[in-house]
């Protein structure tokens, strides 16, 4: 064998399975083959050892550093001639350990994932000693990183229970930690194998308590600010009557309200009758208040108020994108909104009838579906409808569709005008005074029997809220603590029931007779009291005393 089939020889080889050959020649040279060379980096030691030693000392060292890197080796010895020189070979057949070499690459990345990922880990095994100790952690702590691994974790880190959680197996969650002057929040979590306990793993959440004070007092914020919205849209979604709201003893009104009471503790959609200002928004607010889901919240919607081309999307909202201008994020409609409670639909008579077929849906299946919406949504919510029109005539002509207006009139009730319930008159004036007196800051020596005599009278075409602008008009106009007087009623009022002058009381009105004809017969007398008192038909100690009382000179 010439020297460069020797070369040739040497370097023979794959990348997973490759040979080496040390040639030794006369107990002192070596050769090895690069790829050798290039893995152990030793060869300069081999070639200044001896036949001898390199056979019992050097060939075990290096097939134990092969098998540390995973791989396998086998040795073979041969005994040939070099140009006459006797040298022997030895054929080391190595192959490489594939998946000790994935799990070696794995362990790496996961070692490096750890670095980057975290702002610190530790690990350790169930006697406490540390296995894995992240770079960030050591720098934290100011310690040596590498010379951390192997120590038992309490002569790493302060204050730890690391060594207590690798026994017990109980998990500690944001756990405050002193070290040095600073507190850290950190968890420890036991860690299994094969449901063994094998140790425990550490992970620093927050360096330094400030850093978890300032994200909580951010979460404190948010949590205020979501409470906030929630109350606000509560507190815009509430009944704020009640029964006990809603004044009037008429034996109508009375029955009526005993009616409404029964309906509430039910579930049935409730069909609310009446001509404008005769309550029945305050029927509503107090049907869902008495009922089981006054908990819930209550959602006005006035179907005469809202533009037909919105009224859907208001009624049952929209997804994003839906159309121009839609909101990103969509719409809550306002059946969803209601969900739990109830809804409130005024001047139901006002909707157009392609909207009264999807009300009628949602009546039947108690599901809503958003304007490009793909799927539906059930709710659970109780419908309350109200109108002043008479539904049978809008059916009648075609207006209102028939089947609607079963569904809603499950439970009818008939709220009566005002004219047809007098004795209420009379409450309601004293409420509604004492409710705008408060509003207003003024007060007043009350009403007085004229007023409430043509009060009574009056017919109301726009019922109570017709007499609530009656009182707060009479209230605006008169002075402080005088009494309200038919001079603060509306002519009209006064007109439609023959009622021409103003009636004062009696007594008043004579002080004011007598006054004037003082005033008139000194001005005929040209200021001479005699002469006045003498037309008056009066002494003239009278006229004085006269003139004193009604503050004339
Ligand atoms: N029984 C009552 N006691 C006290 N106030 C009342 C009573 N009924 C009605 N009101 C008052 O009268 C006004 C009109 O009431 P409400 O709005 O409930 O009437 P409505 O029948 O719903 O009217 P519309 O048909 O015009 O919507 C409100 O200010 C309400 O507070």
């Amino acid at each position: 064998m010439d020297r460069q089939q020797l070369a040739t020889l040497l370097e023979c080889g794959s990348d997973h399975e490759w040979t080496a050959v040390f040639v030794v020649r006369n107990d002192i040279s070596l050769i090895a083959s690069n790829t050798v060379a290039e893995k152990l980096l030793v060869l300069n030691d081999y070639r200044a050892s001896n036949h001898s030693s390199f056979e019992k000392e050097w060939i075990p060292h290096i097939c134990a550093a092969i098998k540390q890197m995973g791989d396998s080796v086998n040795v073979q010895k041969e005994t040939i001639s070099i140009k006459g020189v006797e040298s022997i070979l030895y054929f080391l057949s190595i192959t490489k350990n594939v998946t000790a070499s994935n799990e070696k690459a794995q362990e790496r990345n996961l070692l490096n994932m750890i670095e980057h990922t975290y702002d610190g880990l530790v690990m350790v095994d169930k006697d406490g000693y540390v296995q894995v100790f992240s770079q960030a952690y050591a720098d934290f702590i100011e310690i040596n990183q590498a010379e951390s691994i192997g120590k038992h974790v309490t002569e790493v880190i302060p204050n730890t229970r690391m060594h207590i959680v690798a026994k017990s197996g109980v998990e500690e969650t944001a756990q405050l930690q002193k070290v040095g002057n600073n507190y850290i929040i950190v968890t420890r979590t036991p860690m299994y194998q094969d449901e063994k306990l094998v140790g425990a793993v550490g992970k620093l959440l927050f360096k330094n308590i400030g850093q978890f004070t300032a994200l909580f007092r951010r979460l404190n914020a948010l949590e205020k600010e979501v409470r906030k919205y929630k109350g606000e849209f509560r507190d815009r979604n509430k009944a704020s009557y009640s029964f006990q709201h809603l004044i009037g003893e008429s034996r109508a009104f009375v029955d009526v309200i005993e009616e409404a009471k029964k309906a509430a503790r039910g579930q049935a959609t409730i069909l609310l009758l009446g001509e404008s200002g005769t309550g029945k928004e305050l029927f509503a607010h107090s049907i869902h208040q008495a009922s089981s889901r006054s908990m819930g919240v209550f959602v006005k919607v006035n179907c005469a108020a809202i533009p037909n081309d919105l009224l859907e999307a208001e009624l049952f909202g929209y997804e994003e994108g839906s159309f121009t201008g839609a909101k990103k994020g969509g719409k809550l409609g306002k059946f969803e909104m209601a969900d739990g409670g109830t809804i409130f639909l005024d001047e139901i008579g006002e909707l157009p009838l392609h909207m009264q077929v999807k009300l009628l849906r949602v009546l039947q299946e108690r599901e809503v579906e958003r304007v490009g919406g793909l799927t539906t949504k059930s709710v659970d919510v109780r419908v309350v409808a109200a109108t002043n029109q008479s539904l049978q005539t809008l059916v009648e002509k075609g207006e209102f569709r028939l089947d609607l207006y079963y569904r809603l009139n499950v439970i009818e009730l008939k709220i009566p005008a005002l004219r047809d319930r007098k004795a209420d008159i009379e409450p309601l004036v004293h409420f509604l005074l004492a409710k705008y007196e408060a509003i207003l800051g003024v007060t007043s020596k009350g009403v007085d029997s004229q007023t409430m005599h043509l009060l009574t009278n009056y017919q109301f075409p726009g019922n109570i809220r017709e007499l609530e602008n009656i009182v707060e008009r009479a209230l605006t106009l008169m002075n402080p603590g005088d009494w309200f007087t038919p001079t603060y009623l509306p002519k009209e009022l006064k007109r439609k029931q023959g009622h021409c002058a103003d009636i004062r009381p009696l007594a008043t009105q004579l002080e004011h007779a007598e006054k004037e004809a003082i005033v008139q017969s000194l001005k005929n007398a040209k200021g001479n009291k005699s002469e006045a008192a003498k037309q008056l038909g009066i002494g003239r100690t009278t006229l004085y005393e006269k003139l004193a009382k009604h503050q004339l000179p």
